[in-house]
């Protein structure tokens, strides 16, 4: 008979999700049986990709290669990789390779396609924006650049979950009947909220996806709105972090959009809580100069009012309403996007 015991790998797998995203790890669990393995799986094996590619101390020349061979190793029955820095916080789950390939082996052959189809993807992508030391090669230039850059690392995320909620009966077709735009849309506004709020962390660690084409125009040198603390940097930065935050509204529509489609009550919580935290984090970035010296991150009580109130698409839409109205009333009428963020303010107003 079926035993409902959950297998040593499968525990294990489970482990090493709540070691690596607590925020993730919370909605996931909230996911059918059906579909929780699986997104568990998905989640694990390119957290590992992102383990290579944040891993600074892996030289340029081993970590391209790399990055892009990745996929291959779900072809492998127990691959593990040793080569993290000491200090690469999710460093685990590539020396645990070997559970997470176990389990992923079980999956069925469709759900492995999808996966091994993004995290290939993924890799290259990942591989063909590396840094060398001094900032070189190709970084985030052009705004299209951030775009790519984002959907090489979120946007394939999102819609590699449309294609296993809509394989498993969990989410309309139609989902996946609009060339995966509001897919994609879906991981840009995770990411680009992420390097926004990222700013002063990734500048430590070396790196930076802020797009040049939009920084060059308040600064010389990108670190200048950290070091630099006087009020004309400081105006400068700022308006830089607004025109970034005007950027990814340029995606709440979609995102909303999207959360419409999705009909099953466990899929649509996983889908919309990360969106809900994350328009709240923009409205607390926006304009904010503790940006450029920190990590700013939403309050814990916030987080828990936010997740009740996202249980339906309604809470969620007068969640978005709540904090639209924040960035326009911390919208410094100097902000040379004024009028801009006025418009696409009042805009997503008119579309919610
Ligand atoms: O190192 C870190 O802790 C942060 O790394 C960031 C970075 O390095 O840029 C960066 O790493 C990106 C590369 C690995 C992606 C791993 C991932 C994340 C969430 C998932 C959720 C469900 C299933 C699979 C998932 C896979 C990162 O984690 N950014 C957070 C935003 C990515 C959101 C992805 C995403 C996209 C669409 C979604 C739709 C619905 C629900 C969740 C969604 C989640
Ligand atoms: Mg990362
Ligand atoms: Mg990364």
């Amino acid at each position: 008979h079926q035993t409902s015991k959950q297998s040593e790998s499968l525990q294990r797998c489970y482990y090493l999700l709540n070691q690596t995203s607590r925020s993730f790890a919370a909605v996931i669990k909230e996911l059918h049986p059906e579909i929780k393995d699986v997104v568990t799986l998905f989640y694990l094996v390119l957290r590992a990709l992102d383990t290579i590619e944040d891993d600074m101390t892996i030289d340029p020349s081993i970590k391209v290669p790399l990055l892009r061979e990745f996929v291959d190793k779900l072809n492998e029955k127990a691959w593990t990789f040793n080569g993290n820095g000491p200090d690469e916080k999710d460093r685990i789950v590539l020396v645990e390779f070997d559970q997470i390939l176990t389990e992923y082996h079980k999956l069925k052959p469709e759900y492995q396609d999808i996966i091994k189809d993004i995290t290939k993807k993924m890799g290259n992508g990942m591989a063909d924006y590396i840094l060398d030391d001094n900032f070189n090669l190709n970084g985030v230039e052009t705004i299209a650049d951030f775009d790519l850059y984002c959907h090489y690392v979120a946007g394939l995320v999102g819609e590699g979950l449309t294609k296993l909620m809509v394989l498993a009966k969990f989410s309309d077709n139609s989902l996946a009947e609009d060339g995966f735009k509001r897919s994609n849309s879906m991981g840009l506004f995770l990411q680009k909220t992420n390097i926004i709020r990222d700013y002063h962390e990734d500048l430590e660690d070396g790196r930076s996806f802020w797009p040049k084409e939009v920084w060059s125009k308040y600064t010389d040198s990108l670190p200048s709105f950290h070091k630099d603390t006087s009020p004309e940097s400081e105006f400068q930065g700022l308006s830089c972090l607004n025109e970034l935050v005007l950027n990814s509204l340029g995606h709440v529509k979609e995102v909303l959009e999207y959360l419409s489609l999705v009909k099953d009550p466990s899929s649509f919580n996983f889908c919309a809580i990360p969106q809900v935290m994350a328009i709240a984090t923009l409205a607390t970035v926006y304009n904010n100069p503790k940006v450029f010296h920190s990590v700013v991150k939403i309050r814990k009580g916030t987080t828990c009012d936010l997740i009740l109130r996202s249980r339906t698409l309604p809470g969620v839409i007068s969640i978005f309403r709540e904090y639209i109205q924040v960035i326009n009333h911390k919208s410094n009428v100097k902000d040379p996007n004024y009028l801009k963020i006025g418009i696409k303010c009042g805009e997503i107003e008119q579309f919610i």
